[in-house]
């Protein structure tokens, strides 16, 4: 039974799918402070959270059993990826479900802040009819200026539209052919901040947008300009805008996020200029519904060891290279735990080799995965698919791929190279259709092996009676051979024994068969 801790409110419904799983047990507990967090999560195998729980290294320290982080949301910041890769824990988004809320919302704060709608209200209701300190300004005509021209910003563009804006925007992966096609001015960040007469910003929180908009930019502004933020605070500097709405360049902010929150002692909530919202670019009914259905679903196919994506921590693949990988993943990870089960000495250097239909595709996520293999078989469950290659990064293991036209006869050929302080071994293996995988070369011997079970590899002198003695040993000690293979370079010389047998063999058996007459060595792999 799997443990999943949710620790902010997420929607009911949208989490039915987990809740109604007869594998899992689902926990709701909000509001709890780290300490207390830190306390239990070392229970579960997989956390929930929006943007209140901050998941702290010592939080993923505390989580042992942690398998994923969901967020059910768009922004990572409240979660320490770096920690969570390192511990080999799966963190995904949900980043479509709450584009077109924070849209709206945005666009709802560029109109409030046009009309100047919470502070009449405010007054209003207070009791004073005042229709003279409200005048406000038209859209019509107006420029909007959108840095960060994603999911959000886009939407935002395209409402700005409708409200015949012209809209400029800055995003350094926008083309000028999809600022065509939303029918938005492409401009540099200089451009959108000189000539809008609104800025809204939609990047995410990174040590490039930092600040992006600060006291040198607010001085370039037109005069009277409004400033909008429902993405991340510290995109903007507060304490520029402070001074800036202050000094009268900047006619008024709109807020939904802040540097800190909740804020403490914020100086732009004293601020007339300034209309504000506690972070609900993402609360409507539709968007929590999404968000909690995307990463639900997701959370369960981590659990079950199913194929997930959105994993903000992990490259994504994409769909057309996924299908064509997928079959190899089971190769892969067979190659690297049998070449780190018979390599001796310390791990230095892997190399991984595609050829044939492998040669013209992305095979990164096959290397990863052979990697996987190779440590998992070192250090246990302690590495994965996640933190493979910094654990490798770590260590100092160089990790390498290549491709070759070279397939050696076979249709599919994956050749696992691993160098150690002692010695260099190499492993080959190719997927037959229908037949699943086969290892078919170890270091240089051609063999055809399913991957699979308890192994014996025997390096011997191919003399007469070194094959019937090993038998005869195995079976005076009840272990039965199920199929055995033997590969040789020259009649006479090295050769090669790899037995599968039916259960694992004990050390006892293992060092009389290395003393038979000529038996130069034995491993055991388990696969
Ligand atoms: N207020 C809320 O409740 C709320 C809700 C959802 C999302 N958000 C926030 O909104 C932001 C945008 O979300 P999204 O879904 O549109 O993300 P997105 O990834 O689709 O878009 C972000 C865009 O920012 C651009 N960008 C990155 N660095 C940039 C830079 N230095 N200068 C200019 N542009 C840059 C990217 O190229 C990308 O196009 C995120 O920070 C997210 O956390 C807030
Ligand atoms: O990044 C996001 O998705 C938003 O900031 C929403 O955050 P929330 O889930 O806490 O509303």
């Amino acid at each position: 039974m799997f443990k999943v801790l949710v620790s902010d409110p997420l929607s009911e419904f949208g989490i039915q799918k987990l809740l109604d799983a007869k594998d899992v047990q689902v926990d709701r507990k909000t509001g709890l402070s780290e300490a207390e967090l830190i306390d239990i999560i070392g229970e579960y195998d997989a956390l929930l959270v929006r943007s209140q729980t901050k998941v702290t290294p010592a939080v993923i320290e505390a989580g042992t059993k942690l398998k994923a982080i969901g967020r059910a949301g768009v922004g990572v910041d409240n979660i320490d990826l770096t920690a969570a890769t390192n511990a080999g824990i799966v963190v995904i988004n949900a980043p479509d479900g709450n584009t077109i809320s924070t849209a709206e919302h945005s666009f709802a704060m560029i109109m409030a802040l046009a009309r100047r709608i919470p502070p009449a209200y405010k007054k209003l209701i207070e009791g004073e009819w005042d229709r003279k300190s409200f005048t406000g300004v038209e859209l019509n005509n107006k420029t909007l200026g959108i840095i960060g021209l994603g999911r959000i910003g886009a939407e935002v563009a395209k409402r700005a539209k409708a409200f015949n804006m012209t809209v400029i925007a800055y995003d350094p992966f926008l083309t000028q052919e999809r600022a065509d096609k939303l029918g938005v001015k492409f401009g540099t960040l200089d451009d959108v901040v000189t000539q809008a007469d609104f800025i809204t910003v939609h990047t995410p929180l990174t040590k490039d947008t930092k600040y992006i908009i600060n006291t040198k930019e607010f001085e370039k502004m037109k005069d009277g300009v409004r400033i909008v933020n429902c993405a991340r605070g510290g995109i903007i500097n507060e304490k520029a805008l402070y001074e800036a709405i202050v000094s009268g360049k900047v006619a008024g902010a709109a807020l939904d996020v802040f540097e800190q929150e909740p804020p403490v002692d914020n100086p732009l909530l004293k601020l007339p200029q300034v209309i504000v919202t506690p972070h609900l670019g993402a609360s409507t009914v539709e968007a929590q519904e999404n968000v909690a259905i995307d990463v639900s679903e997701e959370i369960l196919h981590i659990l079950r060891d199913e194929p997930f994506k959105n994993a903000v921590n992990l490259p994504s693949i994409p769909a057309n290279v996924m299908e064509k990988v997928k079959p190899y993943f089971e190769l892969n990870e067979k190659l690297g735990s049998f070449i780190a089960q018979i390599a001796v000495g310390g791990l230095k250097e892997v190399v991984v080799t595609y050829s044939g239909d492998l040669n013209d595709i992305d095979t990164a996520a096959l290397t990863r995965t052979t990697l996987k293999g190779i440590l998992a078989y070192h250090l246990g469950a302690a590495a994965n698919y996640v933190n493979a290659p910094i654990l490798a990064k770590n260590r100092d293991i160089h990790v390498t791929e290549q491709k070759s036209t070279y397939g050696g006869g076979f249709n599919n050929l994956v050749t696992v190279t691993l160098k150690t302080s002692q010695e260099e071994r190499t492993v080959a293996g190719t997927l037959l259709n229908g037949y699943g995988p086969r290892i078919v070369k170890i270091d240089g011997y051609s063999i055809d092996l399913v991957p699979q079970g308890n192994l014996l590899l025997v390096h011997h002198n191919d003399r007469p009676g070194a094959i019937g003695r090993v038998g005869t040993l195995l079976g005076n000690n009840d272990v039965n051979i199920a199929t055995m293979q033997v590969g040789r370079r020259d009649v006479g010389g090295q050769a090669i024994m790899l037995l599968s047998v039916d259960k694992e063999v004990s050390p006892d058996v293992l060092d009389t068969l290395g003393e038979l007459n000529e038996i130069k060595s034995v491993t055991q792999i388990e696969l």
